[in-house]
């Protein structure tokens, strides 16, 4: 692009700032209720809200709870939901058998809300840290500690068998391990599963604003070290555009970037090179942050939520994972 502008006083910039029509009309970028994807945790029981403490105004519901939630997000305009089971620290295993259960809380919730609000997209996530007596995404080797890579790959296939089963319309790969992309895309053709919608988390960065996601979903206490052997490296731009193209020539319909709003670079560069569908997610500890601040009355509670929201379309990404979804939709809806 070439600017190209008169010297002052012919150029004056703000012209067309003086009013809200004249505002409107030179605005670059927009946001809506279709930008956004919903994220939401499930646990078990029977009417059951159960606010995550350190995620003031997010909540840990039962399946009847989230069928309701899922019918306010159809009604608000947001296209998706995004199921994150809390599982039941007895039902997690090294095996992590549990990930794969056709009858596990994801999948159980996947098909109630199919089954109540059938035009709702349903999201999974495949990795097995909710099941996973470790806390790891993946399989922990006795001898070193390791996260091993291709039997964790097995391992996530069958689950996302599952979830594709149950009926999810986009399943979410959140774990990090080299091929698993390949391997879903195989299996989902092979099963039968053609038109399932593979969202990468292809640059998904080893970062500490997480953490109440961990609280939310029970894994803190059961995580030993970090996830730094599988998650990328935060100091790192070119490999992330290396994970997105590997990802893409595997079979990904969709990258996602994760955390959001520190990382706005890295969704700019992808949605440049590649132009894919290109998602971020504006993360748990990303929304600690502005709610933390809003609850003390610190910062404008609705204008830093829509802004930062707008940021990233601005920043190039097609939508965005937030639990902001139906708080912004309200008020984007007027
Ligand atoms: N597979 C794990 C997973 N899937 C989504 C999130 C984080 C989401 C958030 O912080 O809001 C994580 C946490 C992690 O990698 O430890």
């Amino acid at each position: 692009m070439q600017p190209v502008q008169a010297p002052f006083p012919a150029t004056r910039f703000r012209r067309p700032r003086r009013t809200p029509a004249l505002r409107a009309l030179v605005q670059e970028t927009t946001l809506a209720p279709s930008d956004f994807i919903w994220p939401v945790f499930v646990c078990d029981g029977d009417n059951v809200m159960d606010e995550v403490p350190s995620m003031p105004g997010v909540f840990r519901q039962s399946v009847d709870r989230v069928v309701a939630s899922a019918r306010e997000a159809h009604d608000l305009g947001i296209p998706a939901i995004c199921l994150f089971p809390y599982t039941d620290p007895a039902k997690k295993t090294r095996d992590c058998a549990e990930a794969w259960n056709p009858d596990n809380l994801s999948n159980t919730a996947t098909r109630a809300i199919k089954d109540a609000v059938p035009d709702l997209a349903v999201m999974t996530d495949v990795a097995l840290d909710p099941y996973n007596s470790d806390g790891h995404d993946g399989f922990v080797r006795d001898s070193d500690g390791y996260v091993v890579n291709d039997e964790t790959v097995e391992a996530l296939v069958r689950q996302a068998l599952s979830q594709a089963a149950a009926g999810a319309d986009i399943i979410g790969p959140s774990d990090m391990m080299d091929g698993r992309i390949g391997a879903l895309r195989t299996a989902l053709e092979a099963e039968g599963h053609q038109n399932v919608v593979l969202l990468s988390y292809a640059a998904k960065y080893a970062s500490a604003f997480y953490g109440p996601f961990r609280d939310a979903v029970g894994a803190s206490g059961a995580l030993k070290g970090d996830k730094k052997g599988y998650q990328m490296n935060p100091a790192n731009t070119d490999e992330a555009l290396r994970l997105v193209a590997r990802d893409l020539t595997e079979g990904a319909d969709m990258v996602m970037v994760k955390p959001g709003m520190p990382y706005l670079d890295i969704c700019r560069r992808v949605k440049d090179a590649f132009g894919a569908p290109t998602f971020a997610y504006q993360v748990s500890g990303e929304y600690a942050m502005l709610a933390g601040a809003a609850r003390n009355g610190w910062v404008d509670g609705e204008r830093v939520m829509l802004e930062s929201l707008m940021a990233f379309r601005r920043a190039g990404c097609d939508g965005v994972l937030t639990y902001f979804a139906p708080e912004a939709a309200r008020l984007l809806n007027g």
